[in-house]
């Protein structure tokens, strides 16, 4: 590192691309006097750059991103393509979870072999390997003639998901001008978002089509996927990646390609060094994965990606997003076509929230971003929290104590209140209400075929009679849905600039280049696999937890992804991807971090300079530690 520097100041064209100095590093600061020449020298850059950013870097990061639609797509049309395989194909409980869950484990699996074939084969194959894969996997979906087949068609798009979720990323990455790569790789997860949102709009469309309608849910993603394969074909491979494998003439000539008619000698010379000095640097053989945990910098940078897409799990995302439904319905909203519809606005609000992360991104930092938006996922999680305990505080009744001499024995005559029954898999509680209060109300069994009514009793007919009552599965009908609505919003107002897309864009920035595949396929691995475990777990807990108790869970766990954060993450907009190497040089999560959180929340005084430095953390990070 020493040495490179040192050769940069040598030479006064280098100078302009210079590497922080640990000494400018450590100074900088909003409490410093005059911007340091490397500061001023960044500003003039950006500015040049951003006079001339060609519009192709742009057309490459929309057609990567739409690997990002897809990951969307598929994850989120499966809940409303399954109300109606659950008819149309019987399936029980068990081969539903299979169907859900198979893919996202897929993924995990394919995200870490995706590592491998990214260093081997290049970022470009990769990305038409999986939206190949996408393709392939929408269309057995679409004709699957049994449960067994759809199966493989889930597990296929599960392989395209892990691919293209650790490859996307990076290749935007790569491609885009330091200035504005924060932005271009956060419209990724706006697309993710986007996915998701379509994929709702679709449910909500097809659901009216009782017979086959999944078939068109599951397979409308073969369309982007051919688009994307079809753009990829013309498309270039990442000029890092070129100049690794040392294809250095079609490295010059693809990276000129996407600046435009801009200089890119300096551009190509900075690479080429960084890849030479990585080289002699990370020393030692042996896998790459064994020689990230050896050298400590990228360790450190393998701890901080890994522990934020971890974060972004246990903040219990993917629970939001798939019980939305149920939320709602806790709110009031007792139409289940109407339910689904109602989804799409949480779709939307995660859509809408996110595109206000693209924007904030290259103003306020990864950094600040991140921390703000997990601070507010805790107090909304909180609220979410307080909402469920008020509801099951005020939890009505049961007031006919029914039995069916088919079923004696059913835990459901055991529950006194709509709480425990609603919490109880294998009961439902259905009641009759008026415009005060709710009346006649009895826990009955679900019907083994369909959680949509019960076995037995006046919730048991599906068609919907005057004096048949309302059937409450998976909710209760509570006056406090509103502090249960205001969390939702806030949740998803908070969740989606920063903790939904940080955690991909700051994998995409914080790994050398010799570890970049693998750096981003453990971390996104990490994320499927918490993906899968939170999703799996969320009604087990619930059973024993309650949903306050589950609620209250994540919140904690979001608070301790806080402190991960505001210890270890640092800030890493505006930077060559060449330079961020060196903000992982000193030790992570040091005592005097946690002096100064102290300082900072208890104002004392005497810290009143080292709050300074604080807040101009972006600069300081990692030095004199
Ligand atoms: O960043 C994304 C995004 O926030 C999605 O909404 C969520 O479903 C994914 O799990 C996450 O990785």
């Amino acid at each position: 590192m020493g040495e490179r520097r040192k050769r940069e100041s040598d030479d006064g064209e280098r100078s302009l691309i210079k590497a922080p100095s640990s000494a400018s590093l450590s100074s900088a600061g909003p409490s410093a006097a005059s911007p340091a020449p490397a500061d001023l020298e960044r500003a003039a850059r950006k500015q040049f750059q951003q006079d001339v950013t060609p519009g192709f870097v742009y057309v490459l990061a929309v057609f990567s991103a739409i690997g990002g639609f897809l990951f969307g797509y598929d994850t989120g049309v499966v809940s409303g393509a399954m109300l109606l395989l659950k008819r149309d194909m019987n399936i029980t409980a068990l081969w539903q979870e299979l169907l859900v869950s198979g893919t996202v484990a897929a993924a995990a699996v394919s995200a870490l072999l995706g590592g491998y074939l990214n260093g081997l084969f290049g970022r470009r194959v990769c990305i038409l390997t999986a939206s190949f894969t996408f393709a392939i996997g929408g269309i057995v979906l679409g004709s699957a003639p049994n449960k067994e087949a759809l199966l493989v068609g889930r597990l296929i798009v599960g392989l395209g998901l892990g691919i293209a979720s650790m490859t996307v990323p990076v290749y935007i990455a790569e491609t885009s001008p330091p200035h504005l790569r924060g932005r271009l790789v956060t419209i990724n997860t706006l697309f993710i978002t986007a996915g998701q949102l379509i994929a709702s709009l679709i449910d909500g469309a097809f659901s009216y089509m009782q017979h086959e309608g999944w078939r068109y849910m599951l397979s409308l993603s073969v369309v982007p996927a051919l688009l994307q394969f079809l753009g990829f074909l013309f498309l270039p491979e990442s000029p890092r990646w070129l100049i690794q494998k040392g294809l250095t003439q079609k490295a010059r000539r693809i990276l000129s390609q996407i600046r435009g008619n801009q200089n890119i000698d300096e551009e190509y010379d900075t690479i080429k060094s960084s890849i030479e000095e990585e080289e002699k640097d990370c020393g030692g053989g042996g896998p790459v994965i064994w020689r990230m945990l050896t050298y400590p910098p990228a360790r450190r940078a393998l701890i901080v990606g890994c522990g934020l897409q971890m974060f972004q799990q246990l903040s219990g995302i993917n629970t939001v997003m798939y019980y939305s439904a149920t939320i709602l319905q806790m709110s009031g909203v007792q139409d289940d076509k109407l339910a689904i519809w109602l989804v799409t606005v949480t779709a939307f609000t995660n859509f809408l929230f996110t595109l206000l992360g693209v924007w904030l991104v290259e103003r306020v930092g990864r950094r600040r971003l991140t921390l703000g938006s997990i601070f507010g996922t805790v107090l909304s999680l909180c609220i979410l929290s307080v909402g469920f305990l008020l509801s099951a505080q005020h939890s009505p009744p049961v007031t006919l104590h029914l039995t069916d001499p088919t079923t004696p024995n059913s835990s459901c005559t055991t529950h006194l209140s709509c709480e425990p029954c609603m919490l109880d898999p294998s009961c439902g509680y259905c009641y009759q209400e008026n415009s005060t209060a709710v009346f006649d109300s009895s826990c009955v069994p679900v019907n083994p075929a369909s959680t949509e009514r019960a076995a037995w009793g006046k919730c048991s007919n599906s068609t919907h009679l005057p004096d048949s009552g309302i059937w409450a599965y998976n909710f209760c009908p509570t006056s406090y849905s509103w502090v249960v609505l205001l969390g939702l919003v806030l949740y998803l107002a908070c969740f989606a600039p920063g903790m939904g897309p940080m955690p991909w864009t700051v994998n995409s920035e914080i790994y050398p280049l010799w570890a970049r595949s693998t750096g981003n396929a453990c971390s996104a691995g990490v994320n499927w696999t918490f993906n899968v475990l939170v999703s799996l777990t969320f009604l087990h807990m619930a059973q024993y937890l309650t949903y306050y108790g589950v609620f209250f869970l994540y919140s904690s766990l979001a608070l301790t992804g806080f402190f991960f954060i505001y210890g270890c993450l640092p800030e890493t907009k505006g930077r060559r991807l060449e330079e961020i190497e060196s903000l992982f040089e000193n030790r992570l999560c040091s005592l005097r971090r946690w002096h100064m959180l102290f300082c900072v929340s208890c104002a004392a005084p005497m810290c009143y300079k080292d709050e300074q430095s604080f807040y101009g953390f972006g600069t300081t990070w990692g030095v004199n530690e």
